[in-house]
């Protein structure tokens, strides 16, 4: 097949140059029976195929417990694909090219002679295709069992193929600094550091990839990426779906483990480590070492102050769908102290972040699938902008959107149109899917033609694992000692733990949710709206969480801001206490004081905890100026909800 024309992060050459295929060799995949096999490894090959980055020397082992044949597995693999394919035209030539080369010999990996069998059929092959010995192992399976089949690989004489030897290793990389050191240990027995690739597949998410393209290949923003310029960074990874049946696993893990730990992590050392000297795998990954060293490491007191767990409740997801509780999913103790959502405060003691917070939080079963880096710049000076007509200056904010839209934003302050001088926040977007034509992929396909050819760019070292680990394990130990007693705290389906919010309030911060067209699509007043309509007020809102029970507004009180319900349930309430209506999901409140620049008329208190958006009156005005449909739609709410003829348009033409 003819190599596609694609670009290789790490390659020293000129990125325009067309990727040559991975090298000959023979990838013998541990576990290929098992989920991760059929749901990424094959795919990311059948990806590799199409896009002619597998080379003609080129065979597949797998090899698990289950006795299939050859035929079965292929058969297997081909019916798999068609659930787990990512692109949208199926190419069936790449596919037979793969499938001749796929085997499979059944075997246990702690039985000797399964490695016997395996060895004559890698001999065969590696002579039929001309592999030059070149063995790649992929352990997808129990981390547990990464030593035993180390070591008996070695006992079996693998080591004496002429060719390179490396070996894929699947997360999770311990449950612990400990337990992560004796790993490293135990495959450091057998295999060079060169040979070991450790797998974080986050590191194959193109825009976490772009990271580094955006840091070092512009002049733009990194000479103000420093404690001067940056005010703090917010890296958020919210999850929609619950544990999706891997309780067992998952309790025993957690957030921190599971996502922290070794994901955010990794992002976190690409937005914030130093210039590496060249892009070599040891350079960049000596860079990112040095920054999690750096890390402030907590005392377990410490910690607590800097960390917020979650746990969620039974709540309805994102798509609509019932959620059960944590504690209620199949194989979670049901009095589970594991977290499902955490909130972290962390700080970098070097020259360049010193004193700037980083907080990170992750979740399951929350509102929405997002993945983001948000860097805060500090505020401009605002000496130039003060006066009657001006509001206080938001500061400029660049936003990495990692998944599931790619790409790169920034917030900045621009003249709104007309003959005095007022600020509006607007923003650039670089998105991946206009600028380049890309098909989707798994994030495992530029692992794997990494290792084929030797570059450890995207895979984890010792040091980095246990570095990461080493800022992990306070926070770890400071939890396991004390039970979280407000478990559940967070409904499925919202924002997470209202501690999470108070984490940054404290700091005078506050989260910054990506607020998508989807989601104010999900809104009458906005729905079917323009998209300069959506963007404006996508802009503007702000989050707030209020638990069940709290009074949002009280009648007579002085109005500022309108309220959307993003989730949870709100009571419209008399003097008396009797509830008049009942606001639900996409629901507004707050608006008639602000169209009537009068007292509120009603009080609204959360009858569940809600979750809610917050327009302020500034931009409610400035909104209704420039959007005829928003003005009449209001109008048409405030008339029905309270009979009050308004002239909403009138007051847009009003002077500010
Ligand atoms: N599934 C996923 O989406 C992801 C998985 N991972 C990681 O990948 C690894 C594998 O996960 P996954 O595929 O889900 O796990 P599975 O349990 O689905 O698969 C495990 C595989 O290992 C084989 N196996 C287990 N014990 C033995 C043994 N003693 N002898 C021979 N074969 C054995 C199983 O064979 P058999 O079934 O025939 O007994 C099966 O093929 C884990 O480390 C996981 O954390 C990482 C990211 C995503
Ligand atoms: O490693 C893991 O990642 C997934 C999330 O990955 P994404 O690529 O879908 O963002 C997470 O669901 C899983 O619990 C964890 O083990």
């Amino acid at each position: 097949m003819e190599p596609a024309r694609s670009v290789s992060l790490s390659s020293p050459a000129t990125p325009a140059e067309p990727t040559a295929p991975g090298d000959p060799c023979i990838l013998v995949i541990f576990g290929a029976s098992g989920d991760l096999t059929k749901r990424l490894l094959v795919p990311s090959l059948y990806n590799l195929a199409c896009d002619g980055l597998l080379p003609e020397q080129f065979a597949v082992v797998g090899i698990a417990k289950d006795g299939l044949t050859t035929e079965a597995f292929r058969s297997r693999m081909a019916a798999d694909l068609r659930t787990f394919n990512t692109r949208k035209e199926f190419d069936p030539r790449a596919w037979d090219w793969l499938e001749s080369r796929l085997h499979y010999t059944p075997g246990d990996f702690g039985d000797e002679e399964a490695y016997g069998r395996l060895k004559e059929l890698v001999s065969r092959l590696d002579a039929e295709r001309g592999t030059g010995g070149n063995l790649l192992f992929y352990m997808a399976t129990l981390p547990s069992l990464f030593g035993l089949i180390s070591e008996k690989l070695n006992g079996a004489g693998f080591k004496g193929f002429p060719g390179w030897q490396r070996m894929i290793v699947e997360k999770p990389f311990g449950s612990d600094l400990e337990s992560a050191r004796a790993l490293n240990r135990e495959l450091l027995a057998h295999w060079r550091e060169d040979q070991i690739f450790r797998i974080d597949h986050y590191l194959g998410k193109e825009t976490v990839q772009n990271i580094l393209a955006f840091r070092f290949a512009n002049e733009l923003f990194e000479p103000l990426w420093n404690r001067r310029h940056i005010d703090h960074i917010q890296l958020t990874v919210s999850e929609a779906v619950g544990v999706e049946g891997r309780g067992g696993y998952y309790d025993r893990a957690g957030v921190l483990r599971d996502m922290i730990q070794n994901h955010m992590l990794q992002m976190l050392a690409y937005v914030c480590m130093e210039p590496p000297a060249s892009f070599s795998a040891d350079d960049i990954r000596d860079e990112k070492a040095k920054l999690l060293r750096a890390v402030r490491r907590y005392s377990p007191e410490v910690a607590l102050s800097n960390a917020v767990r979650g746990q969620y409740g039974a709540g309805t997801r994102a798509d609509g769908a019932a959620c059960p509780a944590y504690r209620s999913e199949k194989e979670v103790d049901p009095g589970s102290n594991t977290e499902t959502f955490a909130a972290l405060r962390l700080f970098i003691d070097n020259w360049r972040w010193e004193n700037v917070p980083i907080y990170l939080r992750s979740g399951k079963a929350l509102w929405k699938r997002g993945t983001e880096v948000a860097v805060q710049f500090k505020r401009a000076p605002e000496v130039l902008f003060r006066g009657p007509t001006m509001r206080r200056m938001p500061s400029n904010r660049l936003i990495f959107h990692i998944q599931p839209d790619q790409g790169i934003e920034s917030n900045f302050q621009a003249k709104v149109p007309g003959p005095v001088m007022q600020l509006q926040s607007v923003n650039m977007r670089f998105s991946y899917g206009e600028s380049f034509r890309a098909e989707r992929a798994t994030g495992y396909e530029v692992m794997i033609y990494g290792c084929m050819t030797g570059d450890a760019t995207l895979f984890s070292r010792t040091d980095l694992v246990e570095a990461a680990w080493q800022v992990a394990q306070p926070i770890l130990d400071a939890w396991s000692g004390r039970p979280a007693r407000d478990f559940p705290n967070y409904d499925a389906g919202s924002w997470g733990p209202v501690a999470a919010n108070d984490l940054l309030e404290r700091d005078g911060r506050r989260w910054y949710e990506v607020i998508d067209r989807e989601t104010l699509g999900r809104v009458p007043l906005f729905r079917g709206g323009d998209p300069l309509l959506l963007n404006q007020v996508s802009m503007a809102l702000r989050p707030h969480a209020v638990p069940a029970g709290e009074v949002i507004i009280r009648e007579g009180d002085p109005g500022s801001e309108m309220y959307l319900i993003c989730r949870g349930e709100a009571e419209v309430i008399d003097g008396e206490g009797e509830v008049l209506a009942t606001l639900r999901e996409g629901a507004c409140f707050g608006e008639v004081a602000l169209l009537l620049s009068e007292h509120r008329t009603a009080t609204v208190r959360a009858r569940t905890s809600c979750d809610l958006f917050v327009l302020d009156r500034a931009d409610f005005r400035r909104i209704l100026r420039d959007h005829p449909q928003f003005c009449e739609a209001i109008t048409r709410i405030a008339h029905e909800r309270y009979d009050t003829k308004i002239d909403a348009s009138a007051l847009a033409a009003a002077p500010a």
